[in-house]
C-alpha cells in the first residue's frame, strides 16, 4: 500500500514539470492551487454520493480519485506523503473518543 503511494507519489512530483499538453498532472498543476484544491472537493464529493448509493464499485474508482488528486495537491505544497502517513502512524492504538475528550478538557 505505501509502495504504491510512493510510487505514484513520485510520478506525480515528476509529472508536475512535463509538458501539459501530455501529462494531466502537469495541466492541472499549472491551473492552479485552486483549481487542484477544488479537485479534492470534487473527488471527496463524488466519494460520499457513490457511497450514499450503496455503489461499492464506484466508492473504489471515486476513492483513487481522491487519493491521486489529494496527492497532487500535497505536491503542490511540497508536503511529503510521509508526513501524513506518520501522522497516521502517530496516531495508531488511539482512539478517536479518547483524543476528542482529551481535547475537550484541553
Ligand atoms: N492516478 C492517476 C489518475 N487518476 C485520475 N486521473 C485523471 O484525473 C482526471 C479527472 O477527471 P475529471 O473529468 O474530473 O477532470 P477534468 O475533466 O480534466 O477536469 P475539469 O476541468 O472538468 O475539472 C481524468 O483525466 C483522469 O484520467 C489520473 N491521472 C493520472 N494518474 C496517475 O498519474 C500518472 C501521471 O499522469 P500524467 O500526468 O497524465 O502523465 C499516471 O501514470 C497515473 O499513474
Amino acid at each position: 500500500m505505501r509502495a504504491t503511494l510512493f510510487d505514484l507519489e513520485r510520478t506525480i512530483r515528476q509529472r508536475r514539470a512535463a509538458d501539459p499538453s501530455a501529462s494531466y498532472v502537469a495541466k492541472l498543476t499549472t491551473r492552479g492551487r485552486a483549481k487542484i484544491a477544488q479537485k479534492v472537493g470534487e473527488e471527496a464529493v463524488e466519494a460520499v454520493i457513490a457511497a450514499m448509493a450503496d455503489d461499492r464499485q464506484g466508492l473504489v474508482g471515486e476513492s483513487a480519485d481522491l487519493l491521486f488528486h489529494l496527492i497532487v495537491l500535497l505536491a503542490d505544497l511540497d508536503v511529503p506523503l510521509d508526513a501524513v502517513l506518520d501522522e497516521l502512524e502517530r496516531r495508531e492504538g488511539v482512539s478517536g473518543l479518547a483524543e476528542k475528550a482529551a481535547r475537550k478538557s484541553d
